[in-house]
């Protein structure tokens, strides 16, 4: 895999260059209310331009449907990067059409444009390798090189991640290497126990890791949205909480051969549920209730770990000597559900364990909450990313810049 460093090198000066960035930040309209991925990606941008490069930022926000949506523009994350980087960073309205085409025309050697929402175009997602080959086709035509550093994104093979960099020059930005770097030590030598603590929202997405997971850690821990398939899995009824349904005999399956590993699976004993999800705007106050996690009523949702929960979380994590952690406890936003993913994360200070947290929203949460970013091993702006790669598959994105 080529370095930024040895791009650098070869000489930048006057080229386009296109920078896969992860600037999926999340925003209360259009506030960002956590900048760590742009920040993660800024030096990366910054040498280029102070090469004489003319940097072309994309990313995705969010998951729009493929057409344009303005609650997922990019353009409050251009804005940021250009009070980041100290100097004016141009903004496409669209992603391939008339406006990218004329911003990176009128790019001179050193400045930075950004380009609209590549998710706004279906080609980027689309399953179907022409489809997402001719899309990759017209955003070539923006760039003479390529530069990889949306690490949160290297597990998608999307237009712009793996189609893209097969068509220009490429190298590996600083922010993937870095991650790469600390993975690659959670891959190899792993000082035990070594616990994983899973939650957060993408539950479908990230159940097939714990397959392998089980071959790995010697304790997972399961909280967030992710929880209730494992209850549901345990016979329990689990409200009109997020479920995976289809995936509850699978969950079966992970929670026999944890028996027969020798793995422990730690499930909440207790959760805070609520007739409705929570108004994140307002953050009115939600009035939960705590309910045993085997009593959760027909007509409510679990909303975060319980108190009993957090205590024994602390206590699982207290004695591990590595943690890998994905996904908040709750709906962290929400000041009534911020209990548990505080807990964990105070759990992860106050411990010697090497700890690794990643993934956009945990890594936010950590920071929102007002936890010390140097209080944890590392945090990483990718969590399904992370978890695919310690999984050890192959990574489109990673793929995409072998030489
Ligand atoms: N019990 C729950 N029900 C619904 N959503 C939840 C629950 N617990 C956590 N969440 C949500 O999960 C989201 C983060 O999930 P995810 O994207 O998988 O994590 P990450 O970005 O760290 O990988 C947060 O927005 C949080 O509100
Ligand atoms: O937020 C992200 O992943 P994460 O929530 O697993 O950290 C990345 O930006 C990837 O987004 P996606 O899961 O919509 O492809």
């Amino acid at each position: 895999m080529k370095t930024i460093d040895e791009l650098l090198a070869e000489g930048v000066a006057g080229k386009r260059v296109f920078v896969r960035a992860d600037l999926n930040v999340p925003l209360d309209g259009t506030t960002i209310t956590d900048d760590g991925r742009i920040r993660a990606v800024r030096p990366t941008v910054s040498a280029l331009a102070a090469a004489g490069a003319r940097v072309v930022v994309a990313s995705h926000l969010g998951r729009p449907k493929g057409a344009p949506d303005p609650a997922f523009s990019l353009a409050p994350a251009a804005a940021r990067l250009g009070e980041l980087l100290g100097s004016e960073v141009a903004f496409a309205t669209d992603t391939v059409g008339e406006s990218a085409r004329a911003t990176v025309a009128a790019l001179t050697d050193g400045q930075v444009a950004v380009i609209e929402n590549l998710r706004f175009n279906a080609g980027e997602t689309s399953k179907d390798d022409a489809e997402r080959g001719a899309f990759a086709d017209q955003l070539a035509e923006l760039a003479d090189l390529y530069v990889g550093d949306g690490f949160g994104a290297v597990h998608r093979k999307h237009a712009s991640v793996f189609d893209l960099p097969a068509r220009l020059p490429h190298a590996a930005g600083g922010l993937i290497a870095t991650e790469v770097g600390v993975l690659k030590k959670l891959t190899e030598d792993v000082a035990r126990p070594y616990a994983v603590v899973l939650g957060g929202a993408k539950v479908s997405d990230k159940l097939g890791v714990i397959d392998h997971l089980l071959e790995k850690a010697d304790r997972i821990l399961i909280g967030g949205g992710m929880a209730y398939t494992f209850l549901k899995a345990q016979g329990h009824e689990v409200g009109i909480s997020l479920l995976q349904e289809d995936q509850v005999p699978a969950v079966q399956g992970y929670l026999k051969r944890a028996e027969e590993l020798g793995v422990e699976f730690v499930l909440p004993v207790d959760v805070l549920v609520a007739h409705e999800f929570p108004d994140l705007k307002t953050k009115a106050p939600a009035h939960p209730t705590t309910v045993a996690a085997d009593a959760i009523p027909a007509d409510q949702e679990g909303l975060d770990i319980g108190p009993a929960t957090r205590e024994l979380y602390a206590a699982k994590l207290a004695d591990a000597a590595t943690v890998f952690w994905n996904g908040p406890m709750g709906v962290f936003e929400h000041p009534d559900y911020a209990e548990g993913t505080k807990a964990v994360a105070q759990a992860l200070v106050d411990s010697p364990a090497f700890s690794v947290v990643g993934g956009g929203d945990s890594a936010a949460a950590v920071r929102i909450l007002g936890f010390d970013e140097n209080a944890f091993g590392h945090i990483s702006t990718g969590g399904g990313a992370s978890l695919e790669y310690l999984e050890g598959k192959t990574l489109p994105g990673l793929a995409a810049l072998e030489d």
